[in-house]
């Protein structure tokens, strides 16, 4: 079963916690445009939701599947956030923001009553940090900001290289905010509460990639042999 399969499958699972009228935050990614498609076909067939997304990328995936959108702004509490994630550990800690839109996806999530997250299973970990943790900055005093951020990482007891995130064109990657992302590869971050607190007290740092505490539940679809497995972690 390929990788894509085992996103849809875990879309379809959090499809039908989606009920009549709820105001959903709407995640970005590739398992999250599964999602989007599958939601998609439900409104076509009646369902009523508004969705909050959580990217220009997924405003645009909504549109184009006739999914009635509307803004924090307007919808400042959501029921329902279903979002994918770079990893996922035992205690629904996450690492979020491959997709550069980690930013808008954590003020959705906290927004919401529930965040559930769809992801493979290979993206359960038993220590978060394989994946490199996104750091959002804003531009200015970016080189100033990126030794703030190392000191930050030493203090909390991890050690990497932090690497400016670029474009297919090789310029800064920017977010849908307009800030830079440095990614922080620790391999593993042993203390992600305390990384956490570390990366705030900086100046210049917008948000990071760690979730912690924000996830209810997650939808992990792994390979059993032509099917697919889903397991839960957590509450749906
Ligand atoms: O955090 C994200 C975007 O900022 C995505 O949810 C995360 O990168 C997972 O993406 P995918 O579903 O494509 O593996």
């Amino acid at each position: 079963m390929s990788a894509p399969d085992l996103k849809r499958a875990a879309a379809e699972r959090a499809i039908p916690l989606v009920e009549d009228g709820m105001r959903l935050g709407i995640g970005t990614g590739s398992t999250a445009a599964a999602f989007i498609a599958l939601l998609g076909e439900r409104v076509r067939a009646g369902l009523s939701v508004t969705g909050v997304p959580t990217s220009e990328a997924t405003r645009l995936a909504c549109e184009r599947e006739g999914i009635p959108l509307a803004t924090l702004e307007e919808l400042p509490e959501l029921d329902l956030t279903i979002d994918g994630a770079d990893e996922v550990d035992g205690n629904l800690r996450l690492i979020k923001g491959g997709g550069a839109a980690l930013l808008r996806e954590k003020i959705v999530a906290v927004a919401s009553r529930r965040m559930v997250v769809i992801a493979d299973a290979g993206k359960r970990v038993e220590t978060l940090g394989a994946f490199p943790l996104p750091v959002e900055v804003n531009l200015f005093g970016i080189g100033a900001t990126l030794r703030a951020v190392e000191a930050a990482v030493a203090q909390s007891g991890c050690a990497g290289e932090i690497v400016r995130r670029h474009d297919a064109s090789g310029a800064t990657l920017l977010t849908d905010g307009g800030h830079a992302i440095l990614d922080l590869r620790l391999g593993r971050i042993p203390d992600p509460e305390a990384l956490s607190a570390r990366l705030w007290a900086v100046p210049g740092v917008v948000e990071h990639g760690l979730f912690l505490g924000i996830a209810d539940a997650a939808i992990l679809a792994a390979a059993d042999g032509e099917a697919a497995a889903v397991s839960v972690l957590g509450r749906l």
